[in-house]
């Protein structure tokens, strides 16, 4: 973000050319914050910190081990001269849009990684709090008197805590009620707008996730939900521009306000329970009403130290199933196991490994927030990416024969033969990225189109008996539906079921996924965006395949050049969110592969403003 303008007046801890103030919570009275006009900035605790489920899902950063405490008591806080005027640095509407990443707001939260200075500060978050505040006043046709309330949740990240408290000052402060969960999971922060229970002040009517996913430990987010999904690109952006306008009117006065209505105001409630008690109750329905559907099946899930510790222990063992041998159930901030990420390598070989030593049916892995999963079965083969697509789709083509499964733009050209030749569906290979998958089988059933399954490589998928929410959970909810219906009439064998399910996948025996980048600021650019580069690149390989007889364009494709030849294929794209061109190439072997790679780099060498050397590596590589 831009740098500070405005004199300082405190200088107690000098920093960076900033100045800083040590604060502590403890003493952050009303009168002090507003004295302060503070804009801070989180750092990095000096050790990792474990963080136990609790029941009220409330993650507390106080039960950082002794160094930590530096984290949770002693902030530092930029000051400005100007306070009475503006309580914070002046920030433009350009670095607010900066933090939005498709249909999510991510930023920097913790200080203390070189080149990547904090962003998303405490004032920051608030602002946007307000932001959303505002935009659903206007959404629901509401003000403020009608008490619109709203949800606040979080993954295990460290600087959690502390944005859940300035996001609930920014909701508390536009006059809304505000109901904090603790740690949760993305899919059940959509799911508490639809729950209909009082008690647990269900529904709500927005929902904020805190979370940056997989990203490492000092990036955090946010994601926003009404009854109707997740906001979309057009309604971030628009929150970040109401956000940046909040944000340069804050006034020490109004910091304090916010504070203060916050503070009075805010509830909390175990929704997790809520939640996971609907995930019970779906396998036992799926069963026929029996309690304990998955009894003697031992299964291992590791939630990589994000929030998905819970379905070990909230979801499987009431059903029944034996969790010994699960890892990193644990919240913990700082990763120290692996990535919690279904599509990494080291994450899915930390699962696999678990499986086979625990002898467990079956293993259950899932990111950060709980919105993407994958499993892995008896022996040690891995539903993930493809896999995944092709059991969910089996599972779902049994219950709704003939209906179209909407996949992103890199799966296979095995998974459509599949789809379509063995389990009888139709499928719809569109753009990557989940919201838009989600968002295309939505308006194909609005066209009449049936489709009951959204579903992309990266583990994110959405049902449409599922309110087409976007739960990684759920799609192992259905997994176990098909462990536990099999027992139930008489099918014995564990996970064999699941693997039997997909035999007759082709798989590609060569796929690789390199990442090409575009320098923002080469000449070649012209001054243009990266995106109009981009472009123009995909342009001229577009031009260059048609003059070459052995390869041939998909005849039907949504997104970027996908392209066939030498048995295999290639889909050359422009990334969601980055200035990355990402090439997918699946061949029968590593030789075809290079053909279809040498076809790329005559297409694309010329384009000076993009680092080739991923492909050239690649090329070169024995
Ligand atoms: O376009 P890319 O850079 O490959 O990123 C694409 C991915 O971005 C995010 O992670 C979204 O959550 C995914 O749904 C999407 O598939």
């Amino acid at each position: 973000m831009a740098a500070t303008s405005g004199k300082i007046v405190q200088n107690v801890f000098v920093s960076q050319s900033h100045c800083y103030y040590q604060q502590s919570r403890q003493f952050n009275s009303h009168s002090e914050r507003a004295c302060f006009a503070p804009y801070m900035r989180n750092s990095l605790p000096s050790l990792p910190g474990k963080l136990p489920w609790t029941s009220n899902t409330s993650m507390q950063l106080r039960n950082f081990s002794k160094p930590n405490n530096h984290f949770i008591i002693r902030r530092n806080i930029q000051c400005n001269a100007s306070a009475s005027a503006t309580a914070v640095p002046y920030l433009d509407k350009t670095d607010f849009l900066r933090l939005q990443n498709g249909s999510d707001i991510r930023g920097v939260a913790v200080d203390g990684v070189e080149g990547e200075p904090v962003n998303l500060t405490e004032p920051v978050a608030e602002a946007i709090a307000a932001g959303f505040a505002a935009w659903l006043l206007e959404k629901k046709k509401a003000d403020a008197s009608q008490n619109l309330r709203v949800s606040i949740g979080h993954d295990s990240r460290i600087s959690a805590k502390l944005l859940q408290n300035a996001i609930s000052r920014g909701i508390a402060g536009a006059g809304l009620e505000v109901v904090q969960y603790g740690l949760a999971s993305t899919p059940a922060m959509f799911n508490s707008t639809l729950t209909k229970n009082e008690a647990f002040l269900c529904p709500v009517d927005g929902a904020i996730m805190i979370t940056a996913s997989h990203l490492p430990f000092n990036r955090n987010g946010f994601k926003f939900f009404t009854n109707a999904g997740g906001l979309g690109k057009t309604d971030i952006k628009d929150i970040l521009e109401r956000a940046a306008d909040i944000y340069n009117q804050f006034t020490a006065e109004s910091l304090a306000n916010s504070e203060r209505k916050a503070s009075s105001s805010i509830k909390k409630v175990d929704y997790m329970n809520v939640y996971t008690s609907d995930l019970v109750n779906a396998v036992r329905k799926a069963a026929g009403g029996l309690e304990k559907p998955l009894d003697g099946f031992h299964i291992v899930v590791d939630a990589g130290n994000g929030a998905g510790g819970f379905f070990a222990e909230k979801v499987l063992e009431p059903l029944g199933a034996i969790t010994s041998g699960s890892q990193f159930l644990e919240p913990d901030g700082l990763f120290p196991n692996h990535i919690p990420n279904p599509e990494d390598k080291t994450a899915m070989k930390a699962i696999t490994k678990a499986v086979l030593e625990n002898k467990a049916d079956l293993g259950i892995i899932f990111d950060t927030d709980v919105d993407r999963s994958a499993a892995v079965d008896f022996s040690g083969r891995e539903f993930n990416r493809n896999r995944l697509i092709a059991l969910m789709a089996a599972i779902v083509l049994e219950e709704h024969p003939g209906t179209t499964i909407v996949t992103d733009s890199v799966t296979s050209d095995g998974l459509t033969t599949f789809i379509e030749n063995k389990l009888g569906g139709k499928h719809h290979r569109f753009k990557r990225g989940y919201k838009n998958v989600i968002d295309e089988a939505i308006r194909l059933n609005s066209v009449g189109e049936e489709s009951h399954l959204a579903i992309e490589t990266s583990g994110h998928g959405a049902l449409k008996e599922n309110h087409w929410l976007d739960d990684g959970a759920y799609l192992m909810v259905k997994i176990l539906n098909k462990l536990a219906s099999a027992r139930a009439s008489g099918i014995h064998g564990g996970s064999k079921i699941l693997t039997e399910l997909i035999e007759g996948l082709q798989e590609p025996a060569f796929s690789i996924e390199l990442r090409l980048k575009i320098n923002q600021n080469h000449p070649d650019l012209k001054g243009g965006s990266f995106r109009e580069y981009g472009e123009t690149v995909l342009k001229q390989l577009e031009k260059s395949i048609g003059s070459d007889p052995n390869l041939r364009k998909a005849p039907v494709n949504y997104e970027g050049v996908r392209v066939s030849g030498y048995g295999g294929w290639f889909l050359l794209r422009l990334s969601l969110h980055d200035p990355v061109l990402p090439l997918n190439i699946e061949a029968p072997s590593n030789d075809d592969a290079v053909k279809l790679g040498l076809a790329v780099l005559a297409a694309v060498k010329d384009f000076a403003g993009l680092d080739i050397s991923a492909l050239e590596k690649f090329l070169k590589s024995p």
